[in-house]
């Protein structure tokens, strides 16, 4: 099946109105409708054998995404599974580094979303054919195999393909998670004890909060927060960018007291040094940065990694440039020692990057100190393939593919402008 041609390309804007209760809101998005360019690959093989893939977005730049997707899908029509596996590398850069598109990045925003939700749809037919989750795909996989999919150009100064080669290692299962899902920005005291109080009960241990619209306001969700939990269960914060460098150690010195363990996207997600102050200023009170979930490419992790501008490495399946460039991501950060902690939830990230963080476990880090993927309880229903989430531990996936598949009722559903769910809130708006 290997031989199999990729005949179509196909690519829906896919949304979900989840602003309307507020889920997924933060300092910055603060009426985020969860959403994704959802790619399918169709192949000539007589199995019908297809790729799915996608990327996260945000409502209105579905759009654009799904634009850029068409753009680059000539690349892709017409070569065979085996071709593009052949010289992975080299498909990479073909999409990633076409003379004409990559004006419009390079490797970075709309076309790396684009180039992710290709390549993410790549990777889940490879992982088809060879009938294994993508997981189990990478980790089979012979080193020298892995290696070549990567793309060194622009990191080779911290990581070089020898070097990658050597860091290879063993296996285990069940990773541990937190969940993101109780304290969401617009969430009221209320809803946030309610939802804390049943994430306990089922076995959460780890909690991330919203801050830095109002600091007031913070003080008081951390504090409530942090009394629910108790003083041994893990809180992180996360502000999404939203100060400059010197409010971000004002404010965060300020929530020190709740003790928590990072704060995730204090500033500009370009700012490495930035970053690195911030880092530097607030190491004495036992907190980290944390950030990824903006960041362009490999080369901007390199960056952080080198001026120790971050203590979690929070990789995305859908911002970079799919398995490839996360590969190269998950091994620098092995290299500088620092924990991969990835970004998840939007729509489908969670069940793309346990597969991600299944693999750092078994053949990187062989270590879960200071881990844990992050977990958002939404719209998994529109999954094939949802994650499995059991005392808060995702449980390796079985299925092959890479997860990416959704329901065919959903897609429909929620096709933006034409399907059903957009189409009854058009009409209420207008009634
Ligand atoms: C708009 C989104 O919900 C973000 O707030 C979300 O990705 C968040 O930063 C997270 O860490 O989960
Ligand atoms: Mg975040």
């Amino acid at each position: 099946m290997l031989e199999s041609k990729i005949t179509h390309l196909t690519v829906c804007d896919v949304r979900f109105p989840t602003s309307l209760e507020q889920h997924g809101s933060d300092a910055m998005h603060t009426d985020p409708d969860y959403s994704v360019a959802y790619v399918v690959l169709e192949t000539d093989s007589d199995a019908a054998l297809k790729g799915y893939g996608l990327t996260f977005t945000v409502g209105r730049g579905t759009e654009i995404v799904v634009c850029a997707v068409k753009a680059l899908s000539t690349l892709v029509v017409g070569k065979t599974l085996k071709e593009i596996i052949g010289d992975f590398r080299g498909f990479y850069r073909l999409l990633s580094s076409d003379g004409q598109m990559r004006w419009v990045g390079p490797e970075k925003g709309v076309i790396q979303l684009a180039t992710a939700a290709i390549l993410n749809a790549v990777w889940d037919l490879w992982a088809r054919v060879e009938g294994k989750p993508l997981w189990k795909l990478l980790v089979d996989m012979d080193p020298a195999k892995l290696i070549s999919c990567i793309d060194f150009r622009y990191i080779t100064d911290a990581l070089t393909e020898q070097e990658a080669l050597g860091e290879e290692q063993m296996l285990k299962e069940g990773y541990p998670a937190y969940t993101t899902s109780c304290a969401w920005l617009g969430y009221t005291d209320q809803q946030l004890t309610q939802l804390c109080s049943e994430a306990l009960a089922q076995g959460w241990t780890k909690f991330k909060v919203k801050v830095g619209a109002d600091l007031q306001d913070d003080i008081r969700r951390c504090s409530l927060i942090r009394k629910l939990i108790g003083p041994n269960n893990t809180l992180m914060i996360d502000a999404n960018q939203r100060w400059d460098v010197n409010e971000a150690i004002t404010w965060v010195t300020k929530l020190a007291e709740f003790h928590p363990l990072w704060i995730e996207e204090p500033t500009c997600p370009d700012d490495v040094l930035g970053h690195a102050s911030i880092s530097k200023a607030l190491a004495p009170l036992g907190i980290g940065v944390a950030t990824g979930e903006q960041c362009h490419n490999r080369v901007m992790f390199k960056q952080f990694l080198q001026a120790s501008a971050l203590q979690f490495v929070q990789i995305d399946s859908c911002r970079v440039g799919s398995v490839n460039e996360n590969l190269a991501i998950i091994l620098m950060a092995a290299k500088f020692n620092v924990p991969v902690c990835p970004h998840a939830g939007g729509v489908g990230l969670c069940e793309l990057v346990q597969h991600l963080i299944l693999f750092d476990y078994v053949s990187v880090s062989a270590s879960l100190n200071n881990r844990m993927c992050e977990y958002v309880d939404h719209l998994h229903e529109h999954f094939k393939s949802p994650t499995i989430i059991r005392n808060a531990h995702y449980i390796p996936p079985k299925d092959p593919g890479y997860s990416c598949e959704m329901l065919e009722e959903s897609v429909q559903k929620h096709q933006y402008p034409q399907g059903e769910v957009w189409r009854a809130i058009e009409m209420q708006g207008n009634a």
